[in-house]
């Protein structure tokens, strides 16, 4: 079974190793979209493959993080891009939560990128 849980941050950034003619080189900010991905059998007793409770209170600590912060300024996250941010937070979380399939970090509605561990 697979399940899914979505979050919400406003972060501001800047992509330090683009041309200094790209505009992403400026600071600037997004609304950013979290979904954790999450695998595994479903218990029989609770009908969960994990309660979503749980993978909110393992988030948390990220979210405070990451939310109205400059993201270029938080520790592995020099160069944030999406790409950047999705192994971050799979790398960050995964000890707390083993089911943990996969990391997709919008950027924008239409941009984004899902990291599954490699
Ligand atoms: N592969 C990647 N390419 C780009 C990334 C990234 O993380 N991975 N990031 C950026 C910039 O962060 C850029 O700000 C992305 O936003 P943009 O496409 O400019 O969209 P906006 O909403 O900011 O602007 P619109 O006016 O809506 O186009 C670039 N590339
Ligand atoms: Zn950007």
């Amino acid at each position: 079974m697979k399940i899914t849980q979505a979050f919400t941050f406003e972060a501001a950034h800047f992509l330090p190793k683009v041309a200094p003619s790209h505009r992403c080189r400026n600071l600037h900010g997004h609304s950013y979209r979290v979904e954790l991905r999450l695998e595994g059998p479903v218990d029989s007793g609770t009908g969960f493959v994990i309660d979503f409770f749980d993978i909110e209170k393992a988030f948390a600590p990220l979210h405070a993080q990451l939310d109205h912060h400059c993201l270029n300024e938080i520790a592995g996250l020099e160069n944030p891009t999406a790409e950047n941010i999705a192994v971050w937070i799979y790398e960050k979380i995964r000890p707390a939560l083993p089911q943990l399939a996969a990391v997709t970090v919008f950027e924008t509605r239409d941009c984004y990128a899902e990291y599954e561990g490699r």
